[in-house]
Formats: C-alpha cells, structure tokens, sequence
C-alpha cells in the first residue's frame, strides 16, 4: 500500500472550478462568498507567480526583513532529497542495532509534521512535546533499550526539548550505557550555528542533520525537522517529496488549487468568517488539522487579527456551522460527492506531501489579505519569558491564590466577579460560557498528560455544542507553540480555560534548579498572566484527583449540554 492517499484521486473539475494539480484539488473555494473579488485581486497583482518565485515584498516593507528569509520552503521538493539516501542508511545502520524504538523531542514546528506523517502512515513514533511528569516517565519506561532519541530544535534553546534531552541522557546512564554512548542514542536536528549544533557536536551525538535555516518552523514540513524523525520511524520520505513536487509547478499558476485556498480564506476572513474549522473527511490523512492549526494560528494571529484555526473530531462535529465560520474538510482521496454537503465549505482533497506546501503556500497568501506578516510570532514569547520569570522565583510559581471554591476533585480559580454566585463546576461551565461576547470562542488549555488524560479532549464538542461558540482544545504546553500566539495576538475575543492537574510523582530535571512539575505549573501560570494581562479573562479548574475530575468536568458538560 501506497501512503498518504496518494492513489485515490480524480479530477472533478466541472464542480470545482480551479484545475487539480499533482493529485490535488480543493472543492468549493471559489463559491466562499467574496471569492471573486479577492481572486481578481490576486490576479491583477500576479501574486501567485511572485510568491512562486520567492518574492518576499507581497507583504509590504515591514515584513520583509522576516520574508526575506523566510521562503525556503517553496523549494523544498527538490533540495531536500538530498536527505533521502543517508537518512535510509541512518535507518539501516539503527535497525541493524536493534534501535527502532524512535521517540522525538520537539516542540510545534519541531514535532507536528511527522506526527501527521507517521500517523497517517501507520509508523510508530513517539512525540514527546509534554512537560507532564507522568507523560515523560511514562515514556521513559517505554523500550528504552532499543530507543533513539531525536532532538529536534530550530533554534537549539526550547526549554521543553532540552528537558527531555537531559531526562534522556541520564535514564540511558543510569541504564548502564556511558556518558558517550548514551550521546550515541540521540539524533539532532537543528539550524546551522544554534547552540544545541555545538552542544550536540561536542557531547558526539549519534548523527546532526541542519535544516535551511530559509525556512520558518511551521513551514519546515518538508525540511530535516519533518522528513529524520519520519524517515527513522520507517518511512519513505521520496514518496512525499515526490507528492510535493507534483504540485510545485501549479504554485505560479493563478487557477490552481493553492490559489483556490488563499482565495477561500482571504475571501472568509473578509467576509467576517474568521475561524477555519478543520476536520479530516475520514480518507486517511490522520492529525492533518493539527498541523494546519500551528501554521494558521502563528501565522496570521497578531496585532489583533487573524483566522482562528479549530481542529474537530469529524466534518459533523459540533462548531463547523455558524456565520463567524469556514468548514473545511481534509482528505487523502477525491471523494467530492461524498464529501459535498457533510459539514463543510470547502474541501481541500489530496495527498500529504501536496497537502503541506499547498497550505503553506494559501496561508502565506491569506496573510497578504489580513495584512499581516505570516513570516513572524511576536506574542509566543511573552508566555515563554514569563515563565522564565516564575522560574527564577520558583516561590512565586509554587505559590497558589486560593480557589475561588472547591467542588470535589476540582479546585476553581477565575476572577471572582466572573465566577461571583457559583459553588458547582456545573456553575462555572455556565461562568465560562457567559464569559463570551459576540463571534468569541473558549479555549480549553489543558497542561496534562495527553495519553493517560485523553479522555478529558472529549469536552470540546459538547462545550461547543452547548455555547454555539467555536471551541478550541489545546495540550499545554504543545499549544503554546502553535495556538497560543493567536491566543495572545489574535484577535482579542478568547475565553480561557486552563485545566491543571496534581503531579503525582514529580521528575527531575537533570541539572536544572526546577522539575517537570514546577515547569508545567510555571507555563500555566506564565501564559495565564500573559493573558489576563492582555485583558482576557482566564478561568482554571485544578483537579485535585485527575481521573475523579476529567469525569466531574465530563459529567457537569454532558448533562447540561
Ligand atoms: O524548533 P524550536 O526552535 O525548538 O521551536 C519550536 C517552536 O517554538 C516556538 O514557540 C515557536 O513559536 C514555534 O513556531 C516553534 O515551532
């Protein structure tokens, strides 16, 4: 079998309207209301050739010290097959060891692209991307014999990534490797001259991949950040630069699918339609959505703009209707007529590898439409300094206000004056979602673990459902790498809720003055106060017990829903 859903497709293009290239075709784009215009606008500045061919004055001056260096990934398809034969025998040699348990530390851009990857696939991967305690041991405990740890970091200095290096390195030490040996089970990839390149060089790391340093995080897909950890997990990384490559041609073309996009969501954005929400049609591209949702969000959320990506369950879940919205579907296949009229505006139908630079490429030119420079993140690190801040007083981060009040397992904090008559978690549900103003959405915020918590992820769909609000789930502190600068940057109409959670057995963090536990607590903390300090009001239910409180959450959702 073929991955990535690139034998299914077939052109449509009597129902589509733009022409399908290398596989892929997006349906109803140009049917957005306002499409027209934002597409004879795109025409009468031949945007879609400039953009192909790397011109980086498409939004205005300000940006182009960013863009100027920012569009490598346009050429991705061809430059990085150069990756493609040591990375086989990389994979080769490991195997060969008996090393092919495969766990990569990365945040964001450093880790999304081959989660959708390998899960589309089929390939086992381990994504570390957690500061949860429970998370990290839980992997540590996972086939550490035959682990290679990749370290994936662009600019070398993530605390979260450098963490698990550390955790790493002493769990193969104390598992009686050496100092060098262990070094030997860790693969880097990072930018040309970051510190971790130094670090990673001196320590005798197994192997160093450098990426182009012309290409952002989020775009970095098709870079080493996206293509080692994919190909040591087994998979066959031509096949997707072959799929990019097929669509790489049709970028200039003004009637193309990338195009098509762009139109769509520049036309939504105008329209007043500024959250994309994005569901997988069921034909096999697997966690696609959280992709799109870093590159969207970081992308065009700031100076109080942007499109609110929300990644959802199924083209049918709860938020894809609505006048603030824009459903589309992603699919590996062309399935135009079973798609049509399932819960979406617009499908966007093709394989991964065209997938990714076919994004890119619309998010790039929705940016020249909401006039803002996709190219830059200028609130994420507000979260990460003030975290940094909690750190360096590590009283102030253990020290808690007092719940506002406390309703079995869960504690519950918020403004007072918001949270003023409630005594339930049932009640400040209904707090959260009174919180709301016009076209608003509730961000729930959950600094837990991903796999043994997953279970609390089912509250975003009845929450939505009930609020008739979009509603947004977030791992933290994964979403702090890709949500939360539309959070703090965007525009200004969130309503936050974080969920923490007691730390039952706390890890250390080899070196570093703070634990796993005090970093997450820090980060809950640091972000909150970013937001609240932005004028956002920012709700927390901290569960005393986490299993006993997912289901209290669950319940007082549920049956008031
Ligand atoms: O690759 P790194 O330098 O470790 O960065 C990982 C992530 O961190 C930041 O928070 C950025 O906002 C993301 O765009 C980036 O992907």
């Amino acid at each position: 079998m073929t991955g990535f859903g690139a034998e299914q497709g077939k052109k449509q293009d009597d129902e589509v309207g733009n022409a399908a290239a290398g596989g892929l075709q997006v349906v109803g784009a140009y049917d957005v209301a306002g499409a027209a215009d934002v597409l004879v606008a795109f025409k009468a500045d031949d945007v879609a050739a400039k953009l192909s061919a790397g011109d980086d004055t498409l939004w205005g001056p300000d940006a182009q010290p960013e863009s100027s260096k920012r569009l490598g990934w346009l050429d991705l398809a061809s430059e990085s097959r150069a990756l493609v034969e040591p990375l086989a025998k990389l994979r080769e040699e490991l195997v060969a060891e008996g090393l092919d348990h495969i766990v990569l530390a990365g945040m964001g851009g450093s880790s999304l692209a081959p989660e959708v990857i390998t899960e589309t696939v089929g390939k086992s991967l381990v994504t570390l991307d957690t500061t949860d305690a429970g998370q990290v041991r839980a992997a540590l405990a996972e086939n550490l014999d035959r682990t290679i740890l990749v370290v994936s970091s662009k600019s070398g200095g993530t605390v979260e990534t450098d963490s698990h290096r550390r955790a790493y390195v002493k769990a193969f030490v104390d598992a009686g490797l050496s100092e060098a040996d262990a070094n030997k089970r860790l693969v880097v990839v990072t930018d040309p001259g970051s510190p971790l390149e130094k670090s990673a060089k001196e320590a005798g790391v197994r192997a160093v991949f450098l990426a182009n340093p012309n290409v952002g995080g989020r775009y970095s897909a098709l870079t080493a950040f996206g293509l080692v950890p994919s190909a040591l997990a087994g998979i066959d990384i031509s096949e997707l630069l072959d799929q990019a490559e097929a669509v790489r041609g049709s970028l200039a073309d003004p009637d193309g699918p990338a195009v098509a996009l762009g139109v769509a969501l520049g036309a939504a954005y105008k329209a007043g339609r500024d959250k994309i929400v994005i569901a997988s049609d069921g034909t096999g591209l697997v966690g696609l959505g959280d992709w799109a949702e870093q590159l969207l969000a970081e992308s065009t959320g700031k100076e109080g703009k942007g499109i609110l990506p929300v990644a959802v369950e199924s083209p049918t879940a709860a938020g894809t209707t609505g006048d603030d919205v824009l459903a589309v579907t992603v699919g590996g296949s062309l399935h135009v007529g079973e798609a049509a009229g399932a819960g979406r505006d617009v499908a966007v139908n093709g394989p991964l590898g065209a997938q990714f630079l076919v994004w890119e490429f619309a998010t790039a030119l929705a940016g020249r439409v909401i006039g803002i420079n996709p190219f830059d993140q200028p609130d994420v690190e507000a979260a990460k300094q003030a975290t940094r801040d909690l750190l360096a007083n590590p009283a102030s981060a253990q020290s808690d206000t007092e719940p506002v009040f406390t309703d079995g397992p869960v504690q519950v904090f918020g403004p007072a004056e918001l949270l003023a008559g409630a005594s339930t978690v049932d009640d400040a549900i209904g707090k959260v979602l009174g919180a709301l103003g016009d076209h608003g959405y509730v961000a729930v915020q959950a600094y837990l673990d991903r796999h043994a918590d997953k279970k609390l992820a089912s509250v975003r769909d009845p929450l939505s459902k009930r609020s008739g609000h979009a509603v947004t789930f977030g791992w933290g502190p994964r979403f702090l790498h890709s949500t939360g600068q539309f959070h703090k940057g965007g525009t200004p109409v969130g309503v936050f809720l974080q969920i923490t959670g007691v730390v039952a057995d706390d890890l250390e963090i080899p070196n570093q003055p703070f634990s796993f536990g005090t970093l997450q607590k820090s980060q809950a903390a640091g972000d909150g106060s970013v937001l609240e300090g932005r004028g956002r009001p920012v709700f927390r239910f901290h569960l005393t017990d986490r299993s006993a409180g997912i289901d209290r959450i669950l319940k007082a959702v549920e049956s008031t829903g």
